[in-house]
């Protein structure tokens, strides 16, 4: 069966867009990790506007599973990565003007960078996964400099809002899914996955994990941290 790793960013941007201390993400995350999640997942923006270096840092101390802590590839969040050494840092690329990640690392523009970002992590310990478009150059290069995981940026099948649109978009992620795997990295998937779409991957046993994030918050907000990942488990029991 896939893992579950929990997304708790949207907990801090409630606690932020208020200027208080609650709801606490730290809280959230020993919830999901209750009911079941593989891992805690949070996007260290440069902006700050939800997790900030505290979270981070107590993550570190409190997360039993594993922190997987997605972030750009600057010195400054490099710095911190080597400092609290999460289990896994999965480089995303980050927009300050952007409401959500909007693509995939472009390796093809950035491989020195990412190869010596990849490097430095490793070599302190920490698995190194990159936010990929569904697209085969790309997943090539991850292998090439050496990453050991790759996350398939799921957003614009999620986002498809019509059935031709739905079919490609899904069946870019399959090819991706199959030739990530033949590469021998691991395979994970995320962005904008919701209990609607999630059924989709059925029978794509390519995916060790998916990582999921927004619409897990918005059902614990109406049903609690518990019940929203127990749900999202057994979906993904199910697939
Ligand atoms: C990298 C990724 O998949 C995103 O889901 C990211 O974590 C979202 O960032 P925000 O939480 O800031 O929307
Ligand atoms: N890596 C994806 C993630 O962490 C959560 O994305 P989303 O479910 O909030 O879109």
């Amino acid at each position: 069966m896939a893992q579950l790793a929990v997304n708790v960013d949207h907990v801090a941007t409630l606690r932020n867009a208020r200027g208080v201390t609650f709801p606490e993400p730290i809280a959230a995350a020993v919830a999901a990790e209750t009911a079941g999640a593989d891992g805690i997942v949070v996007h260290l923006r440069e902006d700050r506007r939800h997790i900030n270096e505290r979270d981070v840092r107590l993550l570190r101390k409190i997360v039993q599973s594993k922190l997987i802590l997605e972030m750009g590839a600057t010195s400054e969040m490099l710095g911190i990565a080597l400092d609290v050494k999460p289990d896994c840092v999965t480089l995303v690329p980050e927009k300050r003007e952007e409401l959500t990640t909007e693509g995939g690392l472009d390796l093809i523009t950035h491989e020195n960078n990412i190869r010596q970002a990849i490097a430095t992590l490793k070599n302190a310990g920490i698995a190194v996964c990159i936010f990929i478009d569904p697209d085969l150059d790309q997943i090539k290069l991850a292998h090439k400099i050496d990453a050991d995981m790759i996350e398939i940026h799921t957003g614009a099948f999620c986002d498809a809002t019509n059935d031709a649109q739905k079919q490609s978009e899904f069946s870019r992620i399959v090819d991706a899914a199959k030739i990530g795997t033949k590469l021998k990295l691991e395979v994970n998937a995320g962005h904008g996955i919701g209990y609607n779409t999630i059924q989709a991957f059925k029978g794509l046993s390519e995916i060790s994990e998916f990582s999921i994030g927004h619409s897990i918050v918005a059902r614990a907000i109406l049903t609690g941290m518990d019940q929203a990942v127990r749900d999202m488990k057994q979906l993904i029991g199910a697939l």
